[in-house]
This record gives structure tokens, C-alpha cells and sequence, in this order.
């Protein structure tokens, strides 16, 4: 099959290719219609990583947010139309105990191979998950993002001890949000507390049982799991309240992802026992889990349709360049674009 793809150059330059793919009987193509921009995307697009990776990874298609429609099945399992969420990890073998988004031979989508800003998109058939004819199509371009969350909860109930009286939340932007929406339905009976910068943010999380400025915490105040969903600088500073206000043995998930190393005060977490997990990315059962959660919950389905923040169709590279513009100033919310290329 001879594809249009879409890639980014260098840094705000994207240029259209030619690429010839080979599809298998294991492989479905997909028509993208809406992707979601995730912060690993717009640090590519800005040239916020190192030289030396930029020049490993591009030119490269961006976005690893997205659904789209099965355009042809091989095997015809896969009705035409049919509108399915792509998973951008894609695993080369299985481990009985690494999870195949931690497999270093994984390839990931937007992050040194082709993401989802293509004409069509070749999928092994497992990668496409099936998303119900209810779910709104913005919201659903970024169930990647809500995969995550799920992931990191998972982890979350696989780690934490038995203290489950209050989960908090550091970070009032669009991961914390969706990992806040989630702790609802996986954690129903917790208190949710959420440590955010902006009061205008905080007070989108109207679902929390209470919300903080982190400048504003009291200090007798204690959370018994904590998640980071903060990234860049501010995970230092998020890391660093996170072990001031956990109770001793408690467990911290670790999301945010900084281009530098961040200082973390591990004669605390020694002396209190604390457990540090990172989380990245998600893998299949992932988003079938976040695919039940919504499908079972109207309302976190509602909730996060009030995270779809900037959206426009795009159809030229001009497009996609003021897409991507626009993206970047966007104060809240997911920036979601309808692909009519
Ligand atoms: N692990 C994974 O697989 C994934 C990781 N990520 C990463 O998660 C991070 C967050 O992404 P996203 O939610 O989309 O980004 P957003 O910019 O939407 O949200 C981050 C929010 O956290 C606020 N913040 C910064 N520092 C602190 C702090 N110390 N305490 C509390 N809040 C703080 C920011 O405020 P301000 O803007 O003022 O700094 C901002 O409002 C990024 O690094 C992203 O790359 C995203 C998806 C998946
Ligand atoms: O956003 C993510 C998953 O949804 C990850 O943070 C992202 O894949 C990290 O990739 P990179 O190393 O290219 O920044
Ligand atoms: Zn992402």
C-alpha cells in the first residue's frame, strides 16, 4: 500500500511523504478522524527535546491519541466503518513478567516511528479496540490518555498497602483530570483531593471532595496514596509535597515526565518507607479497561467531554502547522483535531 504520512522535519516543519507499507492477514487499516495532541507531541513539535534525539527520532508523524474508522479487514472481522481507538504501543513479543508497554522492544507510536498523522493507518488487528456508537468522537480521540490513567491505578491497587481512606492528586491539568475522573470509579469509596497552581483549574474538578493551591496546603494535612501528574519542573517541587503530606509506607505513581532530572529527597522516603512507581504509556488491556469504565459510567464519560478544549478540522499542512499553534496557547483541555487530510 502506498501512504500519505505525514511528518514532522524539524521542529514546526511538517512535510507530507510517500511511504510504501507492506499489510499482512494480522493487519487491519484504519482511517484516522480524530487525534488528540498529547505534551510528548508538542515537545517534538517545539524542539524542546535534546539535538541529539530530535535528530534519532525525526522526521517522524506525531500523535499517539486517536480513533478512527476501519477502512479493510483481511480477515473481515472488522465491519467496515466500525470506529475504533488505535493503541500506539506496539509490542514484538510477550514477557511473562514485564508488561509489554515496558518492553524495550515495544515501538510506540510518536516516539521514533510514525504516529497516527497519516492517510490511513496499518494496525495489527489486537492494536484496535472497538469504542460504542454512544461515546462522543472528541472525547474518545483521547482515550489513550485515559488508558494511562487506568494503567496507573491499576498499578496504584497492585502496590499500594490497605489505606485507601484518601487519594490525592498533584496536577490540575488535562492527566490529572482524567486520573481524578478515574480514581472516582476505581476508587469510589476514597476521599479525592486534588494539588493544582490555578484556582480557574481547580475548579473544573467540581467531582473532588476538596481541592488545594499547593502554595495554600494546611500542614497537618496527609494523604494515603498519592499520584504526580505534573511533568517538566514542577515535578520536583510536586515530588516534594507529596512526601511532606503521605502517610509513612504510603505509595506515590509518578507520571509527569521532565526532559531534565528532578532533586528527590530520599532520606524521607527511606525513613518513612514510601514506595515510587513510575508509570508510562499503557498497553491493550489497558484500554479495554478504560473502554468498560466509560462504557458503564455516563457521567465520567460526561466529565470528560468537558475536557475536549480546543478543536478544529484540519486538511493541509497549513492546517496542522496553526493546529498545533493553537494547541500550544490553549489554556484548558485537550486539543483535538478532526483529520480530513
Ligand atoms: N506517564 C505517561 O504515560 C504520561 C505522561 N504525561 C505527562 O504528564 C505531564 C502532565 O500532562 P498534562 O496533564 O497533559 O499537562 P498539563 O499542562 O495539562 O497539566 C499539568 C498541570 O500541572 C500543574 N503543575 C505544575 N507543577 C505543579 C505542582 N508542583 N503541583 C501541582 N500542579 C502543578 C501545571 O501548572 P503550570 O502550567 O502553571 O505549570 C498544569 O496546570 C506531562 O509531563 C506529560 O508529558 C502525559 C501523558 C501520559
Ligand atoms: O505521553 C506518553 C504516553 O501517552 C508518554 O509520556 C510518551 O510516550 C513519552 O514519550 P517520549 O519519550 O517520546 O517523550
Ligand atoms: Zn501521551
Amino acid at each position: 500500500m502506498l501512504n500519505q504520512v505525514y511528518r514532522l522535519v524539524d521542529p514546526r516543519q511538517f512535510e507530507v511523504q510517500t511511504v510504501a507499507e507492506e499489510i499482512t492477514n494480522n493487519d487491519i487499516i484504519v482511517r484516522p478522524r480524530f487525534l488528540s495532541v498529547c505534551h510528548a507531541d508538542t515537545r517534538y513539535f517545539t524542539g524542546q527535546r535534546p539535538q541529539a534525539t530530535l535528530r534519532q527520532k525525526l522526521p517522524m508523524a506525531l500523535i499517539h491519541e486517536g480513533v478512527g474508522e476501519v477502512v479493510k479487514d483481511p480477515q473481515d472481522k472488522f465491519k467496515p466503518g466500525t470506529l475504533v481507538a488505535m493503541v500506539p504501543n506496539t509490542p514484538f513479543e510477550t514477557d511473562p513478567i514485564i508488561k509489554e508497554n515496558y518492553l524495550p522492544s515495544s515501538k510506540f507510536r510518536s516516539s521514533g516511528y510514525d504516529g497516527f498523522m497519516q492517510e490511513y493507518v496499518s494496525l495489527h488487528r489486537d492494536r484496535a479496540i472497538v469504542v460504542p456508537d454512544n461515546f462522543d468522537h472528541q472525547m474518545s480521540a483521547f482515550i489513550e490518555m485515559v488508558s494511562v490513567g487506568v494503567h496507573a491505578l491499576t498499578q496504584l491497587e497492585g502496590v499500594m498497602d490497605a489505606d485507601r481512606k484518601v487519594i490525592g492528586i498533584w496536577g490540575d491539568g488535562n492527566l490529572g483530570f482524567i486520573t481524578a475522573t478515574l480514581v472516582k470509579q476505581i476508587f469510589p469509596d476514597s476521599q479525592l483531593m486534588i494539588f493544582g497552581r490555578h484556582q480557574s483549574k481547580l475548579d473544573y474538578f467540581s467531582f473532588a471532595d476538596k481541592t488545594y493551591l499547593v502554595d495554600d496546603i494546611p500542614n497537618a494535612l496527609k494523604v494515603s496514596q498519592a499520584l504526580e501528574c505534573t511533568g517538566g519542573r514542577g515535578s520536583e517541587s510536586a515530588i516534594a509535597q507529596i512526601i511532606q503530606h503521605i502517610r509513612p509506607m504510603g505509595t506515590a505513581i509518578l507520571m509527569g515526565v521532565s526532559e531534565d532530572p528532578v532533586g528527590i529527597d530520599t532520606r524521607s522516603v527511606l525513613a518513612e518507607g514510601l514506595t515510587l512507581r513510575g508509570v508510562s504509556r499503557s498497553g491493550r488491556a489497558d484500554f479495554q479497561r478504560a473502554v468498560d469504565i466509560l462504557t458503564d459510567s455516563p457521567v465520567t464519560r460526561e466529565r470528560l467531554q468537558n475536557l475536549v478544549g480546543f478543536t478544529r478540522k484540519v486538511s493541509t499542512i497549513q492546517d496542522i502547522t496553526d493546529f498545533f499553534e493553537g494547541a500550544l496557547t490553549n489554556y484548558w483541555g485537550k486539543a483535538v483535531m478532526e483529520w480530513d487530510v
